[in-house]
C-alpha cells in the first residue's frame, strides 16, 4: 500500500510538478487481477481500485500498514463499480455491482471479495475512513441515490450530481459518497470552488475518452496549482484545497468526503475573482 503524508498549504508552492503529483495524484489504481491501495493521513482515508478477472476472485487483504487482521476491523468502506459488472461478496452475502452502482460495507465486516464474470469488466474502486459503529452494508443503485441537476450549459459546467451515501441516505460514520457526470458540451466541475475546512475530499476522475484530459486545480483559493489527470486518477484534496477542474471534454467522477462532520453544504464558496 502507497503511503501519502498529511501536507501543510505552504509545502504546495515550492513542489515542483512531479512532486505535487506524488504528493496528491492517484495513478495506476486499476490492474487487472490486482487490489491496489493508497493511504493517505488526510483523514486517514484509503483510496484503491480492485480489478478481477473471470474465475479469479480477490479477497481484500489488509495491508500491513493498518495493524489489523481484516480491512474493515476498524474502518468503514465504499465500493464503486466504475467497470460495466462485477460481484462483491461481504460475509456470504453476494451483491452484483453494475455501473455506478455503489455499495457501503460496514465496520466490522469480516470477509469481502471481488469477483469478475463474462458480462463485463470488474473495476471497483475503493474508499475508505474510520468508523467503530458497524452500519448495516446496503447496496445503493445508481438509480436510488439522490439526484440533482446543476449547473448552466452557459457556463459550460451543466451536470447532475448522484449523491449515494451522504448524511440523509445510507448511514455510515463518516463516508460522503458520490458520482458527479457533466452533460455534453459541459467541462467544468464543481463550479463555483469552495473549500470545506472539515473534511478531505478525493476526486477519481473516469469516463474520460482516449487522448483527452482534466486539468484539475487544487491549493488555497488565492494560490492554486493545476494538475493534468487522466481516465482513473484519484487526486487528494487536503481540507485547505480547492478542488474543481476542466475537461477537454465531458466526463465524471467519484467524489468521497470523510472528516469532521458530513453535512454537504458545510463548504465556504470562492468567487473566481478571487482565485489566484
Ligand atoms: O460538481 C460538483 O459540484 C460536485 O460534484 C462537487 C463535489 O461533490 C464536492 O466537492 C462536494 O464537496
Ligand atoms: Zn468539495
Amino acid at each position: 500500500m502507497q503511503i501519502r503524508h498529511a501536507s501543510h498549504p505552504d509545502d504546495v508552492a515550492a513542489l515542483s510538478k512531479a512532486a505535487l503529483r506524488e504528493r496528491f495524484v492517484a495513478d495506476a489504481l486499476f490492474v487487472p487481477g490486482e487490489q491496489v491501495l493508497v493511504y493517505t493521513h488526510e483523514d486517514r482515508m484509503v483510496i484503491g481500485g480492485v480489478m478481477p478477472i473471470p474465475g479469479a476472485p480477490i479477497e481484500l487483504e489488509a495491508p500491513a500498514a493498518l495493524r489489523s487482521e481484516r480491512f474493515c476491523d476498524r474502518r468503514e468502506l465504499a465500493v464503486v463499480q466504475i467497470g460495466t459488472a462485477g460481484t462483491v461478496t461481504v460475509d456470504g452475502v453476494e451483491y452484483a455491482l453494475e455501473h455506478r452502482d455503489v455499495l457501503y460495507v460496514g465496520q466490522g465486516s469480516r470477509s469481502i471479495t471481488f469477483g469478475a464474470t463474462s458480462a463485463g469488466e470488474a473495476a471497483f474502486y475503493l474508499a475508505s475512513a474510520l468508523s467503530f459503529s458497524g452500519h448495516p452494508t446496503t447496496l445503493v443503485r445508481l438509480q436510488d441515490a439522490l439526484t440533482t441537476r446543476t449547473g448552466d450549459a452557459a457556463t459550460a459546467n451543466r451536470r447532475t450530481v448522484h449523491k449515494h451515501i451522504h448524511a440523509d441516505g445510507v448511514r455510515s460514520d463518516q463516508l460522503v459518497l458520490g458520482i458527479t457526470s457533466l452533460e455534453p458540451g459541459s467541462v467544468w466541475n464543481s463550479m463555483p470552488p469552495h473549500t470545506h475546512d472539515r473534511r478531505t475530499e478525493i476526486y477519481l476522475y473516469f469516463g474520460l475518452p482516449e487522448g483527452h484530459r482534466v486539468q484539475h486545480v487544487m491549493g488555497e483559493p488565492d494560490d492554486t496549482r493545476t494538475l493534468v489527470l487522466s481516465d482513473r486518477d484519484a487526486v487528494i484534496s487536503p481540507s485547505w484545497s480547492v478542488h474543481f477542474g476542466s475537461g477537454t471534454t465531458d466526463y465524471a467522477f467519484v467524489w468521497v468526503m470523510a472528516g469532521e462532520n458530513q453535512a454537504f453544504t458545510d463548504m465556504d464558496q470562492v468567487a473566481v475573482t478571487a482565485l489566484a
